[in-house]
This record gives C-alpha cells, structure tokens and sequence, in this order.
C-alpha cells in the first residue's frame, strides 16, 4: 500500500503494533485537550502565498547557531522514548535514516540502545562521517550520575544538551492506565541507563527520577558541568522563555510534551508569536507539537521558530517500514517543505516571515 502522507502511515502503524504499544504513542495526559490541540492549532492558520517571485530552487539550510554547522532542513527529531518498541533496530534505525538524510537527532535519555551505539550507527550513516545528535537529559537528583551521562553524550560527540523541563512530576496517560502499560516489556530496557559495575559487567539500568524539587538553578549547575550549547525543553509562558534568556541558555524549545504532560496546556504553535516577541532573535527558538505536514513546519516558522521538532511522525515511518520508514516520513515532509515554500515564493527560509501567514476562518456551519 502506497503511502502519501504521514496520515497514511500512522494509520500502518496503528495496524502493525499492538494495541498497548500504539497507545502508549499516540497518547496523551487526560482527556487528551491538549494533544488535539497541538495539531489544530496549525489549521487555524492560513498561508499567504505571494505570486511571481523566482525561486527556482529552494534552500533549506538553517544555521542555529553562529559558527555552528548548518542543518540541513528545519525539520528536527524530537527525542521520544522507548524506540526498540516501534522496531527491533529501534534507536539505531532511526540514527541511521536521520544522519543519511544529515537531519539533527535529540536522542531521548530513555532510549533502548545505549548512547554510544546510537552515536556510532549515526555517525557511520552520515556522508559527512559526523552525524548530528544532540543529547535530551532529565536531570536526575543524582547530579554524579547526571554528570556521567553529560561526559558519556561529550565523549560519544553529541554537540548540545536539550534538558527537559515540563516534567517535575510524570504526565497521567488515561490509555496507559487502561493498557496496564507502565513499564517496558521484558528484554527492553532503557541501555543508557547502564553503568559498568565493580565486575566490568553493565549493571541493569537505572530508574529515571522526576523531580519537582528543581529550581532555575540546575540550569546553572549543569552549565558547571560542560561546555556544549544547553537548550531548554518544554517553555510555554514568555515569563520563563525570559529566564531562559537570562540563564544564558543557547536555544529555547517550545513543547508541551506532544501533550503528554498538562493537559489544558496551550497548543504550542499559540504560545510560539508571544515567545518570539519577548525573544526578538536574541535565541533560536524550537517548537513541537502536532507536525504532520510540512505545511505545519512552514506555519510554525513564518510565526517565529528557527526550527521545528517532529515526535510521533516519525514514530509512524519506524513502526511502519524501520529505518526506511524514518527516511520516508523526514522526505515527506522535507518535499512538502519544499513545494510549499516554492508555491509561497520563497528560494529560503530568510524569506519566511510572519507575513507569510494569517488566521483562517472557520466555515459557517
Ligand atoms: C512516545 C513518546 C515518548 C516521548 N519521550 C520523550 C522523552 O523521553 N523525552 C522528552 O523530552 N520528550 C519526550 N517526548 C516528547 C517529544 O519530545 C515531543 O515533545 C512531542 O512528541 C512532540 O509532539 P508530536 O509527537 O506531536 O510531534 C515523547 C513523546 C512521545 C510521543
Ligand atoms: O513518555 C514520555 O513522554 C516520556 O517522556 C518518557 C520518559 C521516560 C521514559 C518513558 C517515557
């Protein structure tokens, strides 16, 4: 069966996996408000197309960072959890499509494949010989451990740190209470979370902790522990993008977790231009949440993000085909990208501006 849009591949996956596996995917906190949301959000908007300006070839490119290397498109894997569940090469699958495409890929610290294999499978992918990979860290009461993990992601060349903050405490997800589905399943288990023990041998992984004890300062503290880029995931109010701000970290990451954490959160394409305002360029800023079109990511950067994060899209493409299905999903939405920016009359994402878009209206009923 032929696939022409993410739709149609989360439709495959739904098919493919078992029931408590899709759910635990798919899912959201609660009643799933603001999972819905997520993905309305972006058919509020219309775009704007402007007529006759050459753009014979579209440029994707996008530079995060001054003297940092360019990424190849806008379009970022969001760290998600858990992905030998999708697919037995799980997180090495994924590593691979995502370095031959050279897209950036925030692997999860609740990955099933250890860190430095991950880093080896996407490095021997690029065609550069240096995949991007940046490393998602919830920052864990034990701060040596917290910065055994920072050295072990430093060492296996990841270039920035994306720390998590909307998780003081775990989301509820109604389908996994219903599913039973807490843990995962025998012979799974979360490999970054090993550590060698006195025997040499890896002992079995560590739990991970969340805590609402934190403050803005494990920002400060983990800056004490390396030099790599900190970038700050799950703001929502212009309030924190603002501390963000003045706790010096390097990039600001919109997420309200896919919706798995607060439900009643905002869509985060709706927080995204009162963010972008109180920012005014001084920091990249990323999004997430809902993409399934690259009309999506279009929408999300005419309103002010430098780049936008796909989670459960991607998902879908490994449930679906593996690997492949990875590459399929991120050309899907790189081409729709691309026609869309073609169709706006923009040869690169400089051209993107927020006059590109407005609001829809609904139809009368
Ligand atoms: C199955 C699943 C697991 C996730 N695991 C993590 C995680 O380990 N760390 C994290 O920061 N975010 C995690 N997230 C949130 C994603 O990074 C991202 O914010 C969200 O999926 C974006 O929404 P989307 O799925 O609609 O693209 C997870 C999301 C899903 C769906
Ligand atoms: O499910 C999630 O959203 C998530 O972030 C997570 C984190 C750790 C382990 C499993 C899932």
């Amino acid at each position: 069966m032929p696939f022409a849009s993410v739709k149609d591949m989360r439709r495959e996956a739904r098919r493919r996996l078992p029931r408590a596996v899709f759910d635990f995917f798919a899912g959201g906190a609660d009643d799933e408000v603001t999972l819905r949301d997520n993905a309305r959000a972006f058919q509020r908007w219309a775009l704007l197309p402007r007529i006759l300006r050459p753009c014979p070839s579209r440029h994707l490119g996008v530079s995060l960072w001054k003297n940092d290397a360019p990424l190849a498109m806008p379009i970022v894997a969001a760290p998600t959890a858990f992905h030998r569940l999708a697919h037995p090469e799980g997180e090495l699958g994924t590593a691979r499509a995502l370095a031959q495409a050279d897209a950036l890929f925030i692997v999860s610290m609740a990955s099933t494949v250890a860190l430095e294999d991950i880093a080896a499978a996407a490095h021997g992918a690029a065609k550069s010989g240096h995949a991007r990979l940046w490393f998602q860290l919830y920052v864990q009461p034990d701060r040596a451990f917290t910065a055994r993990l920072i050295r072990r992601a430093e060492a296996a060349g990841f270039e920035a740190l994306v720390i998590t903050v909307d998780s003081p405490v775990f989301g509820r997800r109604d389908r996994d209470w219903r599913n039973g589905f807490f843990d995962l399943p025998a012979g799974l288990s979360c490999e970054t979370l090993r550590e060698p023990q006195g025997d040499g041998q890896l002992g079995p992984p560590r739990p991970i902790a969340f805590s609402a004890a934190f403050s803005w300062s494990i920002v400060d503290e983990v800056r004490k522990m390396t030099s790599l880029p900190i970038v700050l995931k799950g703001i929502l109010h212009p309030a924190d993008a603002l501390l963000a701000l003045e706790h010096e970290v390097s990039a600001i990451y919109i997420s309200n977790h896919g919706g798995r954490q607060l439900d009643g959160a905002p869509a985060t394409l709706d927080v995204l231009p009162a963010i972008a305002r109180v920012v005014a360029g001084r920091l990249p800023i990323l999004v997430d949440g809902g993409v399934r079109r690259g009309t999506d990511v279009l929408k999300a950067l005419a309103l002010g993000a430098n780049a936008v994060g796909v989670g459960r899209s991607l998902l879908w493409g490994l449930a679906t085909e593996g690997p492949d299905g990875v590459a399929r999903v991120l050309a899907m939405l790189r081409d729709e990208l691309d026609r869309a920016l073609a169709m706006c009359g923009c040869s690169s994402l400089d051209e993107v501006s927020p006059a590109l878009v407005g609001p829809r209206r609904e139809p009368l009923k």
